[in-house]
């Protein structure tokens, strides 16, 4: 079946089981690694949850950072929202269909924008390990080699055959963000919020240095395994997008060590390991990392949410 039909029978079995009177959502928001507690932000009365394992046709994540369900409600003071808390990636095996289904039920939802989180490598220089990268532009390596989501028949009730994707991410609502950092950075942060590119990257591995130094060149400045997929999918059906990275590592740009270098002479073990390690990317730093700024990051989407929805 069409994900035309298969999301109505998503959106047919939540509105089915919504409260009564809660207002279709307006925002959908994608909580990435460790963000999820913006999810903890919406207010308790006429909040609904839902494991993504009770909605049809919706995939199972299996990471561990991701839960995996619905949340409708009012965030701020009275912006009708849903987030999804975890999310589905291709790495572990779903097809980039399934991992940009909930884009689609979101349209079918009625939402008509949609914010991405996610937690990425840093490529750039200027970047530090908790900085936050408002995304400006994006590089789709797996769909330029032809791993994407809108590859077979066109589905028409979403979107045209051929989507530019020049301008995906919306400009004033860009603008808004600016505005609303000023509003909920402390001074004495040094925090700091970027634009940039996002390079999407297949996974699961993290990459190597000659990647991440061929990704840099290429202009890109976070490196991730998510979120563009569904930017894509968000842009066919006409969602206006806003999308975050948190930066939770750096990625490896050293050149790679080699074995008849004198790098290693002198140095004892502590030393030894701390080049060693400085070229792994782990997991459990991403997690870290995420929880520690995640703090600033949903103020971020909240306050920019409120001056969008709640200043009209
Ligand atoms: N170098 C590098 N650092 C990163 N930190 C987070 N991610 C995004 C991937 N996040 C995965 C595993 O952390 C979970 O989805 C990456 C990445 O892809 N590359």
């Amino acid at each position: 079946t069409s994900a035309f039909d298969r999301a109505n029978e998503a959106v047919t079995f939540l509105r089915s089981s919504l409260p009564e009177g809660l207002q279709a959502p307006k925002v959908a928001i994608v909580c990435g690694s460790g963000l999820g507690g913006l999810a903890d932000t919406v207010h308790a009365e006429g909040r609904a949850e839902y494991d993504y394992a009770s909605i049809p046709h919706f995939p199972r994540p299996t990471v561990a950072g991701h839960a995996g369900k619905l949340v409708f409600g009012l965030l701020g003071q009275k912006i009708p929202a849903v987030l999804m808390v975890g999310r589905a990636h291709y790495y572990e095996g779903h097809s980039m269909d399934q991992v940009t289904f909930p884009i689609r039920v979101f349209k079918q939802l009625g939402v008509d924008t949609v914010v991405l989180t996610n937690a990425a490598g840093g490529l750039n220089s200027d970047y530090c390990v908790g900085d936050i990268v408002m995304l400006n532009d994006h590089i789709f390596l797996a769909g330029l080699a032809g791993v994407h989501p809108l590859r077979g028949p066109n589905e028409e009730d979403f979107g045209v055959r051929f989507p530019p994707l020049s301008d995906a991410y919306d400009l004033d609502l860009r603008r808004q963000v600016h505005q609303a950092w000023k509003q909920v950075i402390s001074a004495e942060s040094t925090r700091k919020l970027h634009e940039g590119v996002y390079a999407f990257v297949g996974g699961p591995t993290y990459e190597t240095r000659a990647e991440s130094r061929m990704l840099r060149m290429m202009g890109a400045d976070v490196v991730g395994m998510s979120t563009v997929p569904e930017i894509v999918v968000a842009r066919h059906c006409g969602l206006r997008v806003l999308a975050f990275s948190l930066v939770t590592n750096n990625a490896v740009l050293a050149p790679v060590p080699r074995g008849d270098e004198k790098l290693l002479q002198g140095k004892d073990a502590g030393e030894l390991n701390a080049i060693i390690e400085e070229g792994k990317a782990g997991h459990e730093e991403v997690l870290e990392a995420g929880r520690n700024a995640a703090l600033d990051m949903q103020k971020l989407v909240l306050q920019s949410l409120v001056n969008v929805f709640e200043q009209v």
